[in-house]
């Protein structure tokens, strides 16, 4: 949401420089292969889909795009949980239209709807046919009712991916959305990874998170991985660090090769 007032953008930049210096509880796994990762995946979603029906009667989760997407299909059949209490929002989309094979929702639909208890109208979805700028703020209007009168939303859980340069989300490494604490979804026009023109949302709203999941998989990620964990070198991926959530990195051993703690 774009904040109201000088007070609301203090409020929400105060909280951001104290979400950076505020302690993160960090666990790092590494599985022997891709099924055990998305055994791994697949048991912290079911944990936490039920505490969060327990406590709320729903359980908001943001998806991502990418590798996570099979990941997240073959991890959803295994769930013992009440998928109808799911609401599905997008940690990214790209702007382009739902039978587009870039298109996030349109993976997850063509795997998911059909196949396992979750309908079309769970998913928040971006506007059709409009420009990036216009699909951001829409985005923020049907997020908001969603997260009534909140200043940020906190969604339940973030399942997030991360690719070979260390972005996350649609947060590229030297990006000015990096710094972007104004509103919960923005626009990227020049994203450096095809389709340009995507919304994303931001660090404020990432890190006020529950609990966000990193599933990693692969040789190409190891270098990655080594540089944010090890190195803690300052890239995207390394950026999210919920502050008063669980941060979890799920890696498979050949995205764990150059990882020790
Ligand atoms: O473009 C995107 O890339 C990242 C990472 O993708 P991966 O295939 O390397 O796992 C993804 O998390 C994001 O949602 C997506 O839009």
């Amino acid at each position: 949401m774009y904040f109201k007032s000088k007070f609301n953008f203090l409020l929400i930049t105060v909280s951001y420089v104290y979400f950076l210096t505020t302690f993160v509880t960090m666990t790092v796994i590494v599985t022997e292969n891709e099924t055990e990762l998305i055994n791994k995946l697949a048991s912290i979603l079911e944990n936490n889909s039920n505490t969060s029906i327990t406590r709320d009667g729903t359980f908001k989760v943001g998806l991502s795009g990418g590798s996570v997407v099979k990941f997240l299909n073959e991890a959803i059949p295994k769930l013992k949980t009440d998928l109808s209490k799911w609401k599905l929002f997008f940690c990214d989309e790209r702007v382009v239209p739902e039978d587009d094979p870039e298109s996030t929702f349109g993976t997850y639909k063509k795997n998911l709807i059909g196949k396992v208890n979750l309908k079309e109208d769970q998913f928040v979805r971006i506007k059709q046919g409009v420009s990036a700028d216009e699909a951001a703020k829409d985005y923020v209007r049907q997020m908001a009712e969603y997260f009534p009168g909140s200043l940020l939303p906190r969604f339940d859980m973030l399942l997030l991916g991360m690719g070979p340069d260390g972005h996350t989300c649609s947060l590229f490494p030297g990006h000015q959305l990096l710094n972007e604490n104004k509103v919960w979804v923005a626009p990227i026009t020049d994203s450096p990874k095809p389709p340009p023109q995507r919304v994303t949302l931001t660090f404020p709203v990432i890190n006020n998170a529950r609990v966000a999941v990193f599933a990693i998989a692969g040789e190409g990620k190891a270098d990655m991985v080594k540089r944010i964990l090890v190195d803690k070198e300052d890239l995207p991926a390394g950026r999210v660090q919920p502050s008063s959530g669980e941060l979890y990195w799920i890696l498979d051993k050949e995205a764990a090769r150059h990882y020790s703690k």
